[in-house]
């Protein structure tokens, strides 16, 4: 585990790339163009602590590529982030936008710190600061941020109001991910827990097409790792959607596990009570649940897992163990390049992340086009919208991986690199 986690995270990425590129022969200086990320931006920047003190904080800012349109993507808060994760987090990006096919490149960011170690008025100004900082290469056709771990809607309120602060005017397409009151679209918030979930059906219903699942909705059991956006939301749609069974959650406080399945209705009471970053299991003492960690939820005897929590969740020391038949990344980069293959070799059946949670970017990308527009949808016409291009995307990869008998991740490559690498073709290699 410790031998697996020094390896860099981008050029673990560049591995999933390059099987892809060799197996559908790409032209190698096309191969160049497209790993390189266009532009790393690294600030360091100081925050008025509430006690007066001064901190200096360093986040990041990467655009790997703005080929299909403006750069796309996330910023996070986590202890953890470093440039090369967000290198590998801009990668993703970029192939998440062209495999869900809709007109934007791959960018993505990120603060080093523990939000939970700042007040709420430390937290507004970091995020501030830090989004002015980066402003320098962000525009509303430019790069387009949006949460990821840790961010949530007030933080891109925030970005909103001091970008717009700095323009003399409301600018509601600069960022995604806001609130319904201040421009934000309906069904953003779920969406990528919803598109995990239309992932996760259309997957059962491939394998028990092709004779590999014999079980009724009422048999299969389901375990997610992570309970935050993507995790708790998933969850619901899962219990609110469909009859299979939800036996297991968790957080990073640890697991819940319950026999019969949480209902849709205890699912909401658990969002409810763990709003604002309370933590699953402090919050929760009933009986009916039972404890358990984070590495046994993992672990579970169940047909599906969804790691929805943070990347290498699934790593060469315990994916031997992982007793799953389908596995649906929620996360970015939940497993380790020597996870996947092991889980392949047991024949395990892989929906890649970059696919499996391209429901998020894409409800931004309705969010953005309405925030441009000054016009507004309906959730209905958002789901419906959100419906139609993941499963399009997804059967556009099972032809993929059919034509090339191929996992699906390699698939969903080839798919994505060729969008890009066609518009790069057109538009000229060397402008
Ligand atoms: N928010 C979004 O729209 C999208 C997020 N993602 C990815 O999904 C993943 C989760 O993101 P969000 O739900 O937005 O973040 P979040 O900050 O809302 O939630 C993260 C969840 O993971 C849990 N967690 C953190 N460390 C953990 C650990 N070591 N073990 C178990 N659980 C742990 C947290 O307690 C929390 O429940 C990340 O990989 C993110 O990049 C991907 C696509 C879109
Ligand atoms: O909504 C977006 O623009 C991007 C969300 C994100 O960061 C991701 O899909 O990993």
């Amino acid at each position: 585990m410790q031998e697996e986690k020094r390896v860099s995270m981008f050029d673990n990425a560049v591995k999933q790339f390059d099987r892809a590129a060799s197996i559908m022969g790409l032209d190698p200086n096309l191969r160049e163009v497209l790993v390189k990320p266009k532009r790393e931006l690294i600030v360091n920047f100081p925050v008025r602590m509430d006690d007066g003190t001064t901190k200096v904080f360093t986040g990041y800012r990467v655009q790997h590529n703005m080929t299909l349109g403006p750069a796309k993507g996330g910023i996070r808060y986590h202890q953890n982030v470093t440039l090369d994760e967000v290198k590998a987090l801009a990668f993703w990006m970029t192939w998440k936008s062209a495999v869900v096919n809709i007109p934007y490149g791959g960018a993505k960011g990120g603060v080093t710190v523990e939000p939970s170690q700042l007040s709420f008025s430390e937290l507004e100004r970091l995020s501030r600061r830090f989004f002015y900082e980066i402003q320098v290469i962000l525009g509303e056709e430019i790069d387009i941020p949006a949460p990821d771990v840790n961010t949530d809607g007030q933080v891109m309120s925030w970005y909103m109001d001091t970008y717009s602060m700095s323009k003399g005017h409301t600018s509601l397409g600069i960022v995604t991910g806001k609130p319904v009151e201040i421009g934000g679209s309906v069904g953003r918030t779920e969406a990528t827990g919803r598109g995990i979930n239309i992932c996760l059906q259309e997957a059962v219903n491939y394998l028990r097409d092709k004779g590999k699942l014999n079980k009724k909705d009422e048999e299969i059991t389901v375990a997610i790792q992570g309970f935050g956006n993507v995790g708790s939301n998933l969850a619901l749609t899962l219990t609110e959607e469909s009859k299979m069974r939800l036996i297991a959650i968790s957080d990073v406080s640890g697991g819940l596990y319950k026999e019969h399945g949480f209902t849709a209705a205890e699912i909401r009471a658990l969002m409810e009570r763990t709003k604002n970053r309370k933590k699953l299991l402090l919050e929760v003492n009933e009986e009916g649940y039972k404890e358990i960690s984070n590495e046994e939820l993992l672990m579970l005897n169940v047909d599906i897992l969804s790691p929805c929590a943070m990347e290498n969740a699934i790593t060469i020391d315990n994916s031997k163990d992982i007793q799953a038949k389908l596995i649906v990344e929620g996360a970015n980069g939940p497993l380790t390049p020597e996870a996947d293959e092991i889980l392949l070799s047991k024949n395990v059946f892989i929906v890649p992340d970059f696919l499996a949670n391209s429901g998020g970017v894409t409800v931004s990308y309705f969010e953005w086009l309405q925030g441009m527009q000054w016009d507004f949808w309906e959730l209905e016409d958002v789901r419906k919208a959100l419906h139609k291009k993941m499963t399009s995307a997804f059967y556009d990869v099972i032809k993929t991986m059919e034509k090339y008998e191929i996992d699906m991740r390699t698939a969903a490559y080839i798919k994505a690199i060729d969008r890009v690498a066609t518009a790069t073709k057109l538009r000229g290699i060397y402008p």
